[in-house]
């Protein structure tokens, strides 16, 4: 039999960290050795035991043959949820560029000895009966907190504190007069060691669909006759996708299985993690960002321990340590918010299909707006594709859009934001009390403050950006935080002609409130989101009616069901398309295809007005006819022409360094040595250019471009540069590297 090598970590407190050791696998042990394993191993002269991890197998070692040692023999049966993270986080250190070090630490959540916290929940101690008695006063009284609480107590008696307060948005007032009564109790209870008992309700099954049923019993064919592999739903939004993902994931575990689900953080609302509460009960976890580093160490505990079979969660709940995982699952699988912003820069979407296939698991991707890079591949069958073309409600339709030209508005004489459509449309709804949501797809930070007289804005001293006005009081910069008082006077020419130009939200809030002075409106958006559990208390008055018009940013956009909602303005689609990213044109059509979902949930008619000033645009067009193949055609056309991907493999180098002249150095010499290399292997090479914002924190920064077909000839080039820096020190001292692909 051929021989055979294991490439081998050496456990992973060593400083050796981020390199190999080739090990011979002795016969005996042929069967069990594989990615993942844990081994014993003789190490160093005196050839004492050492624990390694299996991160790859060859059939050739890089190391001389006659000195090369021998695994000893396994430390556990089977594959560790840990061994196989610690061959992931190599995967990941290799994959993206990062030390194992930085690798192991996006993988492995630190332990953290906290002393086991005491868990809280609210329990009912009404009889069904007496509960919705309570209910109907509540709601006669107009208690609305209470009618939350006690309609939650309908689908489950017991509800964990933590969700009450900052995923239902009670407050301690609302609590305090129904404990006193004795309606409900507040009791202790160690999670940890004793979870708390949410029984599965069962409640939220629904019939499902023929397209949804086809769906499910293809998977379950797949998954009984053994066959694993990477699906994508594309369904239009409020097609029954959260449906069907509740249904495979039903399947999998049914067979002691594990799953791992993925949803973007800004759309992780009360409403979806009550769904999977009230179909899973105590089976599932749910992290997000709010915990603390201890309390993520204790869920991830509980999954270690298999006292859980589902976590949910945002990107990092992909490194759930499941040893039995048989299914992830990617909700909004195109989100910007999966692509890690720190070294490792990893996306959750190519980990996930990493781990899936270490583990023998499924992977399941779902959209209403898939990312060209997933569907690219179901079209080349790489994917399965399936498809669910509409509104699994009954009598629920996709609402109908129209485009208004802002130009022409303009030229008629209309220079008010709202064109007169989305003005008439607007008096409508309010008169049948009807809700509206106004979107605008930008941050607040068109707000800058400029000077009329000299034309200057107002700048950052730290960073190349303007400052961004808040509250009309302070001009605040988005990327460092610094932060003045509004002045005066303009501080280069003394002018006191100095204003903010641009719309923002607060802008539009005014501007609404001006033009329709008996509305209620609310507005979502950084500010008035900023503190704990704002986000969930805007949506909350929202959904309960306690507005008529909901002014927001792309946060209003996600995943949110509001019956009421029958009109949705998006106010000038195209400010998302003059963005210097080539992704712009996908970002816009994905933030208007969502926006456009929001209206006419349910059986009542809806409309959006996508108002422009670039109505010929393909990513609006086909925004407008909800026509998502067109889209991907003429996107994919463009990006063929500029190599961009997914039709080309781009490779960001980044140079970032307090001295703006050896930045300039050192970036322009690595551009020169790969160089040679670049050309003979026709890899594209722009730049090393100036970051679209230059400077950010006093930090000057260089990006370098690299296009190619072959992912495997730019990682060449990457480990060119970094040999070069590292052999360079003179160079590349003050200069910080990172890489990035996409
Ligand atoms: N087969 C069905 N019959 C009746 N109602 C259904 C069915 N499937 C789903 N629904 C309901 O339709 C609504 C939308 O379903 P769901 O949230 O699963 O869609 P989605 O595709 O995940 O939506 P989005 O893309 O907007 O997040 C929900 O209220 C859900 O309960
Ligand atoms: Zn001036
Ligand atoms: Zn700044």
């Amino acid at each position: 039999m051929a021989e055979r090598y294991a490439r081998i970590i050496i456990d992973i407190s060593h400083e050796k960290v981020d390199r190999t050791f080739d090990y011979r696998i002795p016969e005996r042990l042929c069967e069990d050795v594989a990615v993942g394993s844990l081994v014993l191993i003789p190490f160093g002269r005196g050839n004492a035991m050492r624990k390694g991890y299996v991160v790859g197998i060859a059939s050739h070692a890089d190391y001389d043959r006659d000195k090369i040692k021998e695994i000893a023999g396994i430390v556990t049966d089977g594959v560790t949820a840990e061994s196989l993270l610690v061959s992931l986080a190599w995967w990941l250190k290799e994959q993206y560029g990062s030390t194992m070090n930085q690798a192991l630490k996006t993988v492995l959540p630190v332990k953290q000895k906290i002393k086991p916290k005491e868990k809280k929940v609210l329990r009912c101690l009404l009889q069904k009966k007496d509960l919705l008695t309570a209910l109907q006063e509540a709601e006669k009284k107009k208690y609305k907190a209470r009618v939350r609480l006690f309609q939650a107590f309908l689908d489950n008696p017991l509800i964990p504190y933590e969700i009450a307060v900052n995923q239902m948005n009670l407050s301690s007032a609302t609590l305090k007069p129904v404990i006193e009564k004795g309606y409900v109790s507040l009791e202790s209870e160690e999670v940890y060691r004793n979870p708390i008992k949410l029984e599965a309700t069962g409640k939220s099954r629904v019939l499902l669909n023929k397209g949804q049923q086809a769906i499910v019993e293809e998977f379950r064919r797949d998954y009984s006759a053994h066959i694993r592999k990477t699906y994508l739903i594309h369904g239009v939004t409020g097609s029954g996708k959260t449906e069907v993902y509740m249904e495979l994931i039903d399947r999998v575990i049914e067979d002691g299985k594990q799953v791992i689900v993925l949803i973007p953080e800004i759309a992780l609302t009360y409403q979806t993690v009550m769904r999977f509460y009230g179909r899973f009960g105590n089976r599932v976890s749910i992290i997000n960002s709010r915990l603390s580093a201890g309390e993520r160490y204790d869920q991830f505990e509980r999954a270690r321990n298999g006292d859980i079979d589902i976590m949910i969660g945002p990107r990092s709940a992909l490194f759930t340590p499941f040893s039995r995982l048989g299914l992830i699952l990617i909700d909004e699988e195109h989100e910007g918010a999966y692509k890690s912003e720190v070294v490792p820069r990893y996306h959750a979407r190519e980990v996930a299909e990493k781990r899936a296939s270490m583990q023998d698991a499924s992977l399941v991707l779902g959209s209403a707006t898939p990312s060209l890079e997933a569907y690219t591949k179901a079209l080349r069958g790489e994917y399965q594709l399936f498809r669910l073309t509409e509104r699994a409600k009954k009598d629920s339709r996709l609402a109908a859009v129209s485009v208004v030209d802002l130009r022409q508005e303009l030229k008629e004489g209309n220079k008010s934001i709202f064109s007169r459509p989305l003005k008439a449309l607007m008096e409508d709804r309010l008169a049948k009390k009807e809700q509206i949501m106004l979107f605008i797809n930008r941050r607040g930070y068109a707000n800058f403050v400029s000077c009329r007289s000299c034309g200057e804005a107002i700048r950052c001293p730290h960073c190349d950006v303007t400052l961004t006005l808040h509250n009309n009081s302070r001009l605040v910069c988005h990327y460092c935080g610094h932060s003045v008082p509004m002045p005066d006077r303009c501080p280069a020419c003394s002018s006191p002609y100095i204003a903010n130009f641009g719309v923002g939200t607060q802008k539009i809030e005014l501007m609404t409130k001006k033009m329709f002075p008996s509305a209620r409106v609310l507005r979502m958006d950084l500010d008035t989101t900023k503190k704990k559990g704002g986000h969930e208390e805007i949506l909350t008055a929202f959904s309960e009616g306690e507005a008529d018009i909901l002014i927001g940013t792309q946060m209003i956009v996600k995943g949110h069901d509001f019956p009421n909602v029958t009109l949705v303005g998006v106010l000038a689609a195209d400010l998302s398309l003059n963005t210097p990213d080539y992704r712009s044109a996908e970002r816009t059509f994905q933030l208007l295809t969502q926006a456009a979902g929001r209206a006419g949930r349910d059986f009542k008619h809806g409309d959006v007005i996508i108002q422009t000033y670039s109505p010929e645009h393909y990513g609006i067009v086909t925004a407008a006819s909800q026509d998502y193949e067109s889209f991907y055609n003429q996107e994919m056309a463009f990006r063929r022409l500029m190599k961009y991907p997914p039709a080309n493999v781009l490779f960001t180098v980044q140079f970032s360094s307090r001295e703006e002249k050896l930045l300039t150095h050192g970036s322009d010499a690595a551009a020169a040595f790969i160089m040679p290399q670049a050309e003979q292997e026709r890899v594209q090479i722009i730049g090393p250019v100036e970051a679209s914002v230059y400077k950010i924190n006093d930090i000057y920064r260089k990006i370098l471009y690299l296009k190619h077909e072959n992912y495997d000839i730019l990682i060449k080039i990457r480990d060119q540069i970094d040999g070069f820096s590292e052999t360079h020190p003179e160079l590349f001292d003050q200069i910080m590297i990172q890489y990035d692909f996409s």
